[in-house]
């Protein structure tokens, strides 16, 4: 099976969990665009979804689904996402497509995370992929040098016009990726990266890791509770 089929698989499994008659929490990235798709075919279930990134808002909009402001919405009952990692306890890192700051706060609000991940993503360790940190862009020098205290090699992430610049997140920001972190404890890295001044937060989900994944693989969809 392709990695396309994996996930196209796991986003017809977690269409399982989608909550008739309630707003539903999207995320970000291709598993995620898969899921939307199928969250199409089923939309009059719902009351409408929340979305991760003006991108997934846009694919979600396409759909004819409701997208609701966050701030109008006290909770949910499922948040639907992908990951660049998740190791066996549920702790994930989260970023690649820049969108983990939302990612993290519309999941704070959701009572359960579902993973959807083809099963490359799981890992004994987190770290390999390099760790995203959305930072204000005044600030990207000096958390670089404090990343770089902590052991990581940090690189200004670029946007993909060429032009040399800084990628842009959907929050005015910058993103840090960092190699080469030793994620042995994933809860304990996040708090001290949260912790630097002029970061906004960092794509580790370990404080708030997935309830359940959804992984895709040769065998089947195989799914791991948390
Ligand atoms: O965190 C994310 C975006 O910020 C994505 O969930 C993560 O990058 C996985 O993406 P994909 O499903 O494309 O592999």
């Amino acid at each position: 099976m392709t990695q396309d089929e994996l996930k196209l698989a796991v986003a017809k499994a977690a269409i399982d969990y989608v909550v008739d008659g309630e707003i539903i929490g999207v995320g970000t990235g291709s598993t995620a665009n898969f899921f939307i798709d199928e969250l199409g075919k089923i939309k009059h279930r719902i009351k409408g979804a929340v979305a991760s990134s003006e991108a997934t808002a846009e694919r979600l909009r396409s759909h004819g689904i409701t997208v609701f402001d966050l701030n109008e919405v006290e909770t949910m009952p499922v948040y639907i996402d992908g990951a660049d990692e998740i190791n066996a306890g549920g702790a994930m890192i989260k970023g690649g497509g820049a969108a983990l700051t939302r990612e993290k706060i519309v999941a704070s609000v959701a009572q359960k995370f579902v993973c959807i991940a083809d099963g490359s993503k799981l890992v004994d360790v987190l770290g390999k992929f390099p760790l995203p940190v959305e930072v204000i862009p005044m600030s990207h020098a000096v958390v670089a040098r404090k990343l770089a205290a902590l052991g990581g090699e940090p690189r200004l992430r670029l946007n993909k016009n060429g032009d040399g610049q800084p990628l842009v997140t959907d929050n005015g920001c910058y993103i840090i990726d960092v190699l080469g972190l030793a994620i042995t404890d994933p809860a304990d890295i996040e708090d001290k990266i949260n912790n630097i001044v002029g970061v906004v937060t960092n794509g580790l989900f370990a404080r708030q890791g997935a309830n359940v994944c959804l992984l895709g693989t040769a065998d089947g969809v195989k799914k791991l509770e948390f």
